[in-house]
């Protein structure tokens, strides 16, 4: 029960009986689908999903309302075997993530044998006690019923040869929007009682300069992803209200920096005469004023960092 004298209850007004509140992410291999479902869950746009795996870098929360509830979504990377230092941290930061939260959703794709990749993670999140884990087997639209019924199976499976107790098993669609409440409906539960963590209507307490720094990186990646998987990172360096405009037409200046690894991924990234950057430009300067709601001027500069994914200094300047 929540104390009518916090400051939480006063911000918030009179909590129903009842009232759950807390925080679940989703881990699993890259490409599981985790953010698709957090979007799917949260109803809007806001991790950064694409058919490359690990485009997910940093820790991009989505926030549910409802009646009896309130479910903040901790996006992670996908856990992997690290190669780089920045492999490290992104496995460091999905190790702390799993360690706060109150419930964890494991996501095992439907059309994916159960491989290595989910063995490794599975390992890991049987170290971990105390906060229960759903195992969500993810885009179901994508099989037959047998093959579903086969992978539920070996979910199972799974969890006993290890030890891990699932609070639930349960198969979802996020694209064919397929039993994506009724699993709200299961992490709902699994939260402690208290009041709403946020004030009501905020999606995501993710700073606005991350959200729209990665609506540049995902524009920027479009078309050259085989030519540069990993390789850009971008930092809004400056975002600032155009003076002197008219109180109705206002527009937001925003300086950002697109980053490479090496002066040959450039002319890439610009492409012929600067068409490409322009493009990138229009196309994520669309998506933030649809973010922000409000007119943008968006200015990008390419630099180079060099090989910035190995070094501790550039990884820290970044953002990582
Ligand atoms: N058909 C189908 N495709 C899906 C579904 N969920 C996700 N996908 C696709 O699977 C790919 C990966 O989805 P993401 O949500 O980016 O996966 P992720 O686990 O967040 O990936 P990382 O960020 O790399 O860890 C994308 O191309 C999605 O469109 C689903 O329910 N059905």
């Amino acid at each position: 029960m929540s104390d009518s004298l916090s400051p939480m209850s006063a911000m918030f007004g009179s909590v129903p009986e009842g009232y759950r509140s807390g925080f679940a992410c989703f881990v699993g291999r890259p490409n599981a689908g985790k953010s698709t479902l957090t979007n799917a869950l949260v109803g809007t746009k806001i991790a950064i999903t694409s058919s490359r795996p690990q485009t997910t870098r940093h820790s991009v929360r989505g926030i549910v309302h409802r009646e009896d509830a309130q479910l903040v979504l901790v996006d992670t990377p996908g856990l992997h075997k690290p190669r780089t230092l920045l492999g490290q941290r992104l496995n460091d930061v999905v190790r702390t993530t799993w360690a706060e939260v109150d419930v964890i959703g494991f996501c095992l794709p439907a059309d994916q044998k159960i491989g290595p990749g989910d063995r490794y993670i599975a390992k890991e999140l049987a170290e971990i006690k105390r906060t229960p884990k759903i195992a969500v087997v993810t885009k179901t639209d994508l099989v037959e019923p047998k093959i579903l019924a086969e992978r539920l199976l070996d979910v199972q499976r799974l969890g006993s040869e290890l030890g891990l107790e699932w609070a639930e098993i349960v198969p979802v669609s996020a694209v064919g929007d397929q039993q994506v409440g009724l699993l709200a409906d299961l992490l709902v539960p699994l939260l402690p009682e208290g009041p709403p963590l946020y004030p009501q209507g905020d999606l995501t307490d993710e700073p606005e300069q991350t959200m729209i720094a990665e609506l540049i990186r995902e524009a920027a990646l479009e078309g050259v992803r085989d030519e540069l998987p990993h390789s850009i990172a971008v930092v809004v360096e400056e975002m600032q209200q155009r003076e002197d405009r008219p109180a109705d037409r206002p527009l937001l200046d925003i300086h950002a920096n697109v980053y490479i690894e090496r002066p040959s991924q450039k002319g890439i990234v610009i492409g012929p005469k600067g068409s490409r950057l322009k493009d990138v430009g229009t196309k994520a300067r669309k998506q933030i004023e649809a973010l922000l709601g409000t007119p943008v001027f968006l200015d990008l500069h390419v630099k180079v960092a060099k090989d910035w994914q190995r070094d501790p200094k550039q990884l820290r300047r970044l953002g990582f």
